[in-house]
């Protein structure tokens, strides 16, 4: 899926020094066939063998298999190799249960026993951690995935000359499967496919009410560029991604198909763009820049960033509404959610255990990252005072939403945030009893960094990404924060994509040495809030810095 294809070198942490190389081990060139014994299955699903005393990562191997392969590169420190056929099969290959599996880009390890599978993903967590001072943490089983949970996608549509295509990309390629089926999915999920087939192939054929009397006929088949489902509650919430606007005819038939499909909510945008540079009104660049408005996240400095417009809905038949911590929350279309229910239950599980007793309490907690209110709404409803930070409006207006709606909004702080240009300072931190951090695969280093020197005293990470998280917790580590524990949790079955939770607590010695920082330094501060209430309220009391970030809306979320 989507999911298991983004990123694919930003966390290669593994492949420093990979420059290609003239010569080969022996004079092995690219094309060259070599027979490998794999011994070991890489971070990325790659298996590992040995040629002439470097390694071999071989696609779509695993361990004890006997391949021919073909190089396909001979760099500095590996020979990467391209399977050309299976000698022997080791002992956990298996007979892949999707029919799919292979071309289809959105499994990788289906062909390994869901046993060993279970076991190298968590023990991706356990090595990452061992190999960066962290060998002593308890981690415990991993939260496993199984098919049929996934309750979100996101399906590329295409259209040939001969058919409408729905399904996932090839891996490292732009070509996509036609899938008919994918066993991931929450079955309400995977019966969607066929219908948006239908009605692709309707809207070609001059079926469908969008091409009825239209010479237009908008949408057409190769109008569509992709579509994300969510099951919610309230049933199917979908956003379909189109190549122009529709015009009256093309809305009435995406409603026609909310209805046909019994969807929940329907809603479309345009293709993403590319943003431009943030440029100022008065010459200069980003921040003071004529591009500065309402928090709504916006491009940043450095990263690659593509302008999603937010969705338009064309009809809202039922609220699109799901359960957190015991809370109604509608997510905006399109709007982050954790990709199974069994996923987030086991995440909020742990975040209240971390957190349980001092929301009981009415201590003051900082969400950060917190999308439409997974942790903070269960949090607040636990009795906590949740400051809750966010770059995206629209999840932080169904935040808002849910929180008066279980009448809680006088528990939680809404605060529009960009949280990689303008984290909150060390200082702004210091009032908070406890964080919880659960940032895209890049990581919170800029709010670690200030959590690090805030005195903060207990902390929870959530993170999709091992290899962005042991360099968020070596920052807190170094400043007395001791990483308690970590639970793995497989949301993405099949994939090499795995999830973590974590709990640093800091180290009483660490806290009594901390001199004048943060939290003491806010405590002595008579401006700053009191703590237990709530902040930007009672006190009029704000974070200081830009709450605001550029306009327009950059996604980099998981
Ligand atoms: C992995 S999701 C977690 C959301 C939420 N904690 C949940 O479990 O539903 C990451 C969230 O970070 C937000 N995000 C991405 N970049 C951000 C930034 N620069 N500043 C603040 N929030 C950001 C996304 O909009 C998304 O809601």
């Amino acid at each position: 899926m989507d999911e298991d294809r983004d990123d694919e070198a930003e966390d290669r942490e593994d492949e420093t020094g990979s420059d290609d190389d003239d010569g080969g081990p022996a004079g092995l060139r690219a094309g060259d066939e070599i027979e490998v014994e794999i011994t070991a299955l890489g971070s990325h699903g790659d298996g590992i063998g040995e040629h002439d005393g470097r390694p071999v990562f071989v696609s779509h191997a695993l361990p004890g298999d006997r391949v021919l392969a073909a190089v396909d590169a001979v760099e500095r420190d590996r020979i990467r190799a391209r399977w050309l056929e299976l000698i022997t099969p080791g002992p956990v290959r298996v007979e892949p249960p999707c029919p799919y599996f292979g071309p289809c880009g959105g499994c990788s390890l289906q062909h390994m026993a869901l046993h060993d599978y279970r076991g190298w993903k968590r023990g991706l967590v356990v090595d990452i951690l061992a190999r960066n001072g962290f060998a002593d943490t308890v981690i415990a089983p991993m939260i496993p995935g199984e098919p049929g949970e996934r309750r979100r996608t996101a399906w590329k549509l295409r259209a040939t000359a001969r058919k409408a295509v729905v399904g996932y990309a090839e891996a490292g390629s732009r070509h996509v499967v036609d899938v008919e089926h994918c066993m991931l999915l929450v079955p309400e999920l995977d019966a969607l496919i066929g219908k948006l087939r239908r009605f692709m192939t309707a809207a070609g054929e001059g079926e469908a009410p969008m091409a009825a009397g239209d010479a237009d006929r908008y949408p057409t088949p190769a109008d569509f560029r992709d579509a994300h489902a969510e099951a919610t509650d309230g049933g199917i919430d979908l956003v379909v991604t189109l190549a122009r606007a529709p015009d009256g005819a093309g809305l009435q038939a995406l409603a026609a198909f909310a209805e046909t499909a019994d969807l929940a909510r329907i809603s479309w945008r345009p293709e993403p763009e590319a943003a431009p540079e943030p440029v100022s009104s008065r010459g200069g660049k980003g921040r003071g820049g004529a591009r500065r408005g309402p928090a709504r996240g916006g491009p940043r400095a450095g990263s690659n960033p593509m302008i999603m417009a937010e969705p338009q809905v064309v009809v809202r038949r039922r609220p699109a509404f799901v359960h957190r911590g015991g809370v109604q929350v509608e997510p905006p279309p399109a709007g982050f959610a954790q990709a199974t229910h069994a996923g987030e239950e086991a995440l909020i599980g742990f975040v209240m255990g971390v957190f349980g007793s001092l929301a009981e309490s009415g201590g003051t907690i900082g969400d950060f990252y917190a999308g439409s209110g997974t942790f903070a709404l269960a949090l607040a409803h636990r009795g906590a005072k949740v400051i809750a930070a966010e770059v995206e409006g629209p999840a932080l207006d169904a935040l808002t939403r849910a929180a008066a709606g279980a009448g809680l909004s006088d528990r939680v702080t809404i605060e529009p945030r960009d949280l990689m240009r303008w984290a909150p300072s060390a200082r702004e931190l210091g009032v908070l009893d406890g964080a919880v951090f659960d940032p895209p695969r890049a990581g919170a280093r800029a709010l670690v960094e200030e959590l690090a020197r805030s005195g903060v005293p207990l902390v929870a990470a959530i993170s999709c990404n091992p290899v962005t998280f042991v360099r968020d917790a070596r920052i807190l580590a170094a400043a007395g924060y001791r990483l308690v524990r970590v639970m793995p949790v497989d949301q993405f079955l099949w994939s090499r994509h795995v999830e973590l939770a974590a709990e640093f607590r800091l180290d009483p010695a660490a806290a009594s040495a901390r001199i004048q920082t943060g939290r003491d330094r806010v405590r002595d501060d008579p401006h700053a809030p009191p703590r237990g209430r709530r902040p930007g309220a009672a006190s009029g009391n704000r974070p200081a810095g830009p709450a605001s970030g550029p306009a327009g809306k950059a996604r980099g979320t998981r």
